[in-house]
């Protein structure tokens, strides 16, 4: 069980495929103790196999090898509203008062067509992808295969894991299924550069400290080290060690809001020193935008009134989004405002101020 102090445990969530009840409750209790402490847990045992995850990482650096100029070509700021593309390197702060983050992305979720109900309403992250053209990328027909299939056996355990939840809380194993269906999830490929030596550790960050918005993350990472979950207890950053084939599992806000602040939607953050370029793959599960998210059974004591008011999974999750970008671009305004005038203040004498 984890305690105060420990880094999330590896579980085997082959369990839950098995038919033995005993080691499935023994999952469930494990998912249940880590939901409870921190939010966060990895899991091997999974259905997605190693080789596709290694076939998506490795698509995951050759996108991120293009030329900027290339990458600009599918910039999600330009070419699109819902949210699908190349982000830009120091598109976002996370966390107040850092630097924008030194991390660039490509942001991929199920095909949607524009005849599609949720593209017509224009419904959270929803629309057709925007892939590289073949003379940019001449194998992009390899990148979209891999992205969506591996998209899809994610989305599938994201929906698995949602069983583990729902019997976590004591409730009937396809309690979610309603929330499930019509899911909206979004994918991100990300490449944190190495950050540079002289560069001031208070400040720098591949992404600064957040919580998740959405219900559920199910994140790859690469051999390069740098995610950290926060422990309250100790006040320590715990490192969250890459392990071959392994997801990092994390709940979000939504389902912190829904579990009534039973179950914990934690800070992280990614530092990468390590000298070598990190990239991971988080995949964000949202769930079906119109679904009504209000307390859930067996979180609120009896007598007592639920915490949060009733929201839909879109409202809830666009609050989030606004606040970080929002935050990068006041940012850059700032400094631009600054060159202006003529005073430009280097990164590091604001860390040493
Ligand atoms: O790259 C990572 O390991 C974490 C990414 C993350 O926390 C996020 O994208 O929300
Ligand atoms: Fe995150």
């Amino acid at each position: 069980m984890p305690g105060a102090g420990d880094a999330p445990p590896i579980l085997d969530f082959s369990k839950f495929y098995q038919s033995d009840p005993a080691s499935k409750k023994q999952l469930v209790e494990g998912v249940r103790n880590c939901c409870l402490h921190n939010g966060f847990f990895q899991i091997t045992g999974h259905n997605v196999p190693i080789e596709l995850q290694n076939k998506m990482m490795d698509w995951n650096k050759k996108f991120f090898d293009l030329d900027l100029e290339q990458k600009s070509k599918v910039n999600k700021d330009t070419t699109n509203t819902w949210n699908r593309g190349y982000e830009l390197m120091k598109s976002q702060i996370l966390e107040e008062g850092t630097l924008p983050e030194l991390k660039e992305g490509y942001y991929i979720g199920d095909e949607i067509s524009k005849t599609h109900p949720y593209f017509v309403n224009k419904k959270l992250n929803s629309g057709p992808n925007i892939w590289p053209s073949s003379d940019v990328l001449p194998d992009v027909e390899d990148f979209k295969a891999t992205s969506l299939d591996y998209y899809g056996q994610v989305v599938s355990l994201a929906k698995d894991i949602l069983k583990v939840l729902a019997l976590t809380l004591d409730l009937e194993e396809g309690y979610f299924e309603e929330y499930a269906s019509g899911a909206v999830a979004t994918m991100r490929l990300l490449h944190y550069p190495s950050q540079p030596p002289d560069s001031p550790a208070k400040l720098t960050r591949g992404i600064g400290a957040h919580t998740d918005f959405g219900c559920v993350t199910i994140l790859l990472q690469d051999k390069v080290a740098g995610l950290q979950v926060y422990d309250y207890a100790t006040k320590e950053w715990l490192d969250v060690a890459p392990t071959p084939g392994a997801f990092v599992v994390n709940l979000g806000n939504l389902m912190m809001r829904w579990s009534n602040d039973k179950y914990i939607s934690n800070l992280h953050r990614v530092i990468n020193m390590s000298g070598e370029e990190r990239y991971s793959i988080p995949v964000f599960f949202s769930g079906n935008p119109d679904y009504v998210v209000e307390c859930l059974p067996n979180c609120a004591k009896k007598g007592e009134k639920p915490k949060w008011p009733p929201i839909t999974v879109e409202q809830a999750i666009k609050h989030g989004y606004a606040d970080s970008y929002g935050r990068a671009e006041k940012w850059k305004r700032d400094d631009e405002a600054k060159r202006q005038g003529g005073t430009v203040v280097q990164a590091k004498e604001i860390a040493d101020a």
